[in-house]
């Protein structure tokens, strides 16, 4: 497996078209796209890594798995009456189905519905407290006290983010936000500004592994279900592509990072800045469907 990771690697390290970093968030802009990193955390407690496996990035919407487990934690299934569960084949930060669909965003993993999930966390307290709360459960499934917000990032995206903006003002619209637009955005952009190395999101990732040896923060079945939802919404409208290429449940973010579940097995972590057409890693997403053949790990046996 070492072996392995040393050669996806060398491999990202050779390509010739690394794909572009994001630029609409502009402490983002300047990352250098010729870094790529790998961590393997496997059930048993192993750590395996190569490259760049301990430069921290901006996790960005890979945030949004440890929020939506932190959201259901708070209010269970309810919250399935505020944000749905399908793919919504549109780019991550598209409001065209908001209107269409009175208000209720496709799923928890496009900025719509990550936005709702926020509110959820966020209910009654204030953005500190529930921050808090979130690196909190971070730090516990990854057994990390170091993982923090880059405030840098999080400002960056806070003065730029128009979009996510309009977001919020037509979900509360139609009344489906609890806090105000401003503790709503404050929040999830510092929710999408924390920052950690692939070892540290391999790690925090464990608790989506079936094994007896990892953190028990959630029950199997919403386990199960959360893979399910990164698995079927997790790169946006490349979710199938990804399905189809990896055959494991993943999510990614615009910072270039990737969490993919082997169930039963490993939590996997790549990260590679450059992104491809639906805003995902773009060596992230041909090292992980290397990984895959190689490994001959996935859901469909
Ligand atoms: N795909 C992403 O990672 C998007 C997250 C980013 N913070 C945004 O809202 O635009």
């Amino acid at each position: 497996m070492q072996e392995l990771l040393s050669e996806i690697a060398k491999v990202a390290e050779a390509s010739p078209d690394k794909g572009e970093v994001a630029t609409y968030i502009p402490e983002l802009a300047g990352v250098i796209p010729d870094q790529f990193g790998i961590a393997v955390a496997f059930e048993d407690g192993r750590l395996l890594t190569a490259g760049d496996a301990e430069v921290p990035f901006s996790i960005q919407s890979v945030s949004k798995v440890f929020a939506l487990a932190l959201a259901l934690g708070r209010v269970g299934d309810q919250l399935w009456y505020r944000v749905g569960r399908e793919p919504s084949g549109l780019s991550f930060d598209s409001i065209l189905l908001l209107e269409r669909e009175d208000g209720i965003p496709r799923n928890p993993f496009i900025n719509a519905g990550a936005l709702v999930t926020t509110d959820t966390y966020l209910a009654g307290s204030n953005p500190r407290e529930a921050l808090g709360e979130l690196l909190g459960f971070i730090r516990a499934a990854a057994d990390d006290d170091s993982i923090h917000i880059n405030e840098k990032v999080a400002q960056s995206e806070l003065t730029t983010g128009h979009r996510n903006f309009s977001l919020a003002h037509y979900l509360a619209s139609c009344g489906n936000l609890r806090s105000s637009v401003d503790k709503v955005l404050g929040t999830y952009c510092h929710q999408c500004g924390i920052e950690m190395s692939c070892r540290q999101l391999a790690m925090a990732g464990r608790f989506l592994i079936e094994s007896a040896n990892t953190p028990p923060l959630v029950a199997a079945l919403r386990r199960r279900r959360i893979n399910a939802m990164m698995m079927t919404c997790g790169h946006y409208d490349g979710s199938g592509d990804f399905a189809f290429r990896v055959g494991l449940p993943g999510k990614s973010g615009v910072g270039g990072g990737i969490l993919v579940i082997a169930p039963g097995r490993a939590s996997i972590a790549v990260w590679s800045p450059g992104l491809n057409r639906y805003g995902n890693s773009k060596l992230g997403t041909e090292a992980m469907e290397m990984f895959a053949k190689r490994t001959g790990w996935s859901v469909f046996g």
